[in-house]
């Protein structure tokens, strides 16, 4: 659970990339960092079931199958599904078929399944753009299978590898029930498993085209109960374990990769937990194929916490609603199901906040922030939180629900809107002067100025962006702004943009988050700010900026001397920079401060740190 890991507000050092990211995700460019820096692993930590031996006659051999299988669901999340009994014949079909019906040369034909309504039972595209590549072909297998008609022989060999996935992911209802200490019929019946919804993506992966690091499949989870996935040939999937590495999946030949849907873990109330995973084409020298088949519950099915996991610590984590209307709220329809963490699972998740009176806790915080008491504040201010379990608004674990559940947002605006009002109310006085700016930006504002203070290698996108009639999303502009990153090669230029020129936008404290938001956009940044005077600002990474969609982004200072708290709130942005720890600033450059008293005398003066130096230069 996330308010098992980092205290994120406070101390950026600390965030670890949250294993439990799934549903508690994330507006966020990559939760799987793409460039380089986070290394995929090879795949030893991914552990292997074998089917046969959950229904084994021998009762050990059994228990012990099923006890694997319960800590193989917890602790990872994913497995490669051995004797499983389903023939190489039956694969090689299903390839086969699907290697015709991608035939290069008759695309043309493939255009009668371009998406017409969301009730399509059968579904193609093509995808090419810096943040997706492959081309797809879904189909409604399940209760009703559906599938083109060309090419001969393909919708036989689909029906017969859907009908034997779906026995196996049955007879793995049973065991994970079992496993659980149910009736073997429990999941079955709680996903109404009878008249599951299941949807085949069989996506092609064309060889590397594009630069290294292209995304074939951005980040997300998979709704549903199980994932089944097949492939031709190893290379591209990748996924996010617990432990927070980024590991290959490298299927073992004829084995089955399973990975937990986004339903398993609301039914289990976060127990079982589905995990971020993405495709990365820079490998693939080959095409690649896979079949990624989301068994999903009924429809109809009302999919929430079940009883059996809610107790009084373990209160119910997301809100029950059909699997239809979850779709939906997410902005799918019934054959796109699969949601980009982009727009992650709102919906499922519960605000369990209502019976908090965040005012309540004011009295509880003590302290009151001064020049000298940030180290008491933080942990008094920290202390509160995970008391509370304040940890899921703040990190963005729990995430702002969509608009049009309107109790849902409201409450979460409520509560955003008092946890703020709550940190602005534990500042003393003398930190409330350091408290270098606290607005409401619109969403707009904030891309306008942000396009205002690109480098001049962004010129292309800030025509194409200032000319669109429709506004952009935020996650559209990150998009341009990738995109047109890697349209350039001299990358690493935007680093040494000038902090002044930044700081000339608008005010320091905008004019730092553009910094900040446009630099981690474009994914380069480990030192992001530079020294002005003593301020030292911290590197920050994108696993900084991208712990939720309502809190993007925390900068903490070196020397604890400044922190940025940046909050979304839907269209609205609530920035807050608070400047702690020195009672002064020095520098040897005026140039580089807005506000600027000289400070005359030779005063004892806190430093970041707490260091007690000398100074001839004031600026407050
Ligand atoms: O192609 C793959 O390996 C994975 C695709 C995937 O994750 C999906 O379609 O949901
Ligand atoms: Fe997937």
């Amino acid at each position: 659970m996330a308010a098992e890991t980092a205290p994120v507000l406070i101390n950026h050092m600390t965030i670890q990339p949250n294993p439990a990211i799934s549903l508690a995700s994330i507006n966020s460019p990559s939760i799987i960092n793409p460039n380089d820096s986070v290394v995929a692993v090879e795949a030893d930590e991914i552990p292997t079931v074998d089917y046969f031996m959950l229904f084994s006659d021998d009762f050990d051999e059994r228990s012990k199958a099923l006890e694997n299988l319960g800590h193989v669901c917890k602790d990872f999340g994913f497995f490669y599904l051995v004797n499983h009994g389903i023939s190489n014949g039956v694969f090689e079909g299903v390839f086969k078929g699907l290697s015709d019906f991608f035939n290069p040369e008759e695309i043309e034909d493939r255009k009668q399944y371009e998406k017409k309504s969301p009730t399509d039972r059968i579904r193609w595209a093509l995808r090419s753009s810096p943040g997706e590549n492959r081309e797809y072909l879904k189909v409604i297998a399940h209760p009703q299978f559906h599938c083109p008609s060309k090419p001969a022989g393909f919708s036989d060999a689909l029906e017969e590898y859907f009908k034997a996935s779906r026995e196996i992911v049955k007879g793995l209802g049973k065991a994970v029930s079992k496993g659980l200490g149910f009736e073997e019929c429990y999941v079955e019946k709680a996903f109404k498993l009878e008249s599951g919804f299941d949807m085949s993506a069989m996506n092609l992966y064309p060889p590397n085209f594009i630069s290294k690091g292209s995304i074939g499949v951005p980040d997300h989870t998979d709704p549903g109960f199980f994932v089944s996935l097949i492939q031709d040939v190893n290379g591209g999937l990748q996924i996010l374990s617990n432990s927070g590495q980024c590991i290959n999946v490298n299927i073992p030949h004829n084995a089955i990769f399973i990975n937990l849907g986004d339903h398993l873990e609301i039914l289990t109330n976060g127990k079982y937990k589905s995990h971020v995973h993405r495709v990365v084409v820079d490998n693939n020298k080959v095409q690649r194929i896979s079949v990624a088949t989301l068994h999903g519950p009924s429809l109809d099915a009302l999919v929430g916490p079940a009883p059996e996991f809610v107790d009084e610590s373990h209160p119910p984590a997301y809100r029950a609603m059909t699997y239809k209307q979850s779709i939906e709220a997410n902005g799918g329809d019934e054959i796109d199901v699969q949601l980009y963490i982009i727009v992650a699972i709102f919906s499922s998740q519960v605000i369990s906040m209502n019976t908090l009176k965040v005012e309540s806790l004011l009295g509880m915080l003590t302290i009151r922030l001064q020049d000298d008491n940030f180290v008491k504040w933080l942990f008094q201010f920290r202390s509160v939180r995970k008391g509370y379990d304040l940890f899921d608004h703040l990190d963005g674990t729990l995430v702002c629900p969509p608009k049009f559940i309107t109790t849902a947002y409201k409450e979460w605006i409520k509560r955003a809107k008092a946890l703020v009002s709550l940190l602005l109310a534990t500042l003393g006085d003398e930190a409330v002067e350091y408290v270098v700016g606290c607005e409401v930006v619109s969403k707009n504002n904030l891309i306008l100025t942000a396009l205002a203070g690109l480098p001049a290698k962004f010129s292309m996108i800030r025509t194409v962006i200032v000319a669109r009639e429709t506004p952009i999303s935020l996650k559209e502009f990150q998009a341009q702004l990738l995109a047109a990153e890697r349209t350039t090669e001299d990358s690493q230029s935007t680093l040494n943009f000038p902090m002044s020129a930044i700081l000339m936008l608008t005010d320091q404290l905008a004019a730092l988050f553009l910094k900040l938001l446009c630099l981690s956009f474009i994914n380069k940044g480990m030192e992001i700010f530079r020294t002005i005077g003593d301020i030292k600002i911290m590197e920050a990474t994108m696993e900084d900026l991208t712990i939720g969609p309502d809190i993007m982004g925390i900068i903490m200072a070196n020397s604890m001397a400044i922190q940025m708290v940046y909050l979304e709130v839907q269209t609205t942005m609530v920035f807050l920079v608070l400047d702690t720890g020195a009672t002064h600033h020095m520098t040897a450059d005026l140039d580089n401060l807005t506000l600027v008293t000289p400070f005359e005398g030779n005063k004892k003066i806190t430093m970041g740190q707490c260091n007690k130096e000398n100074s001839t230069k004031r600026k407050k």
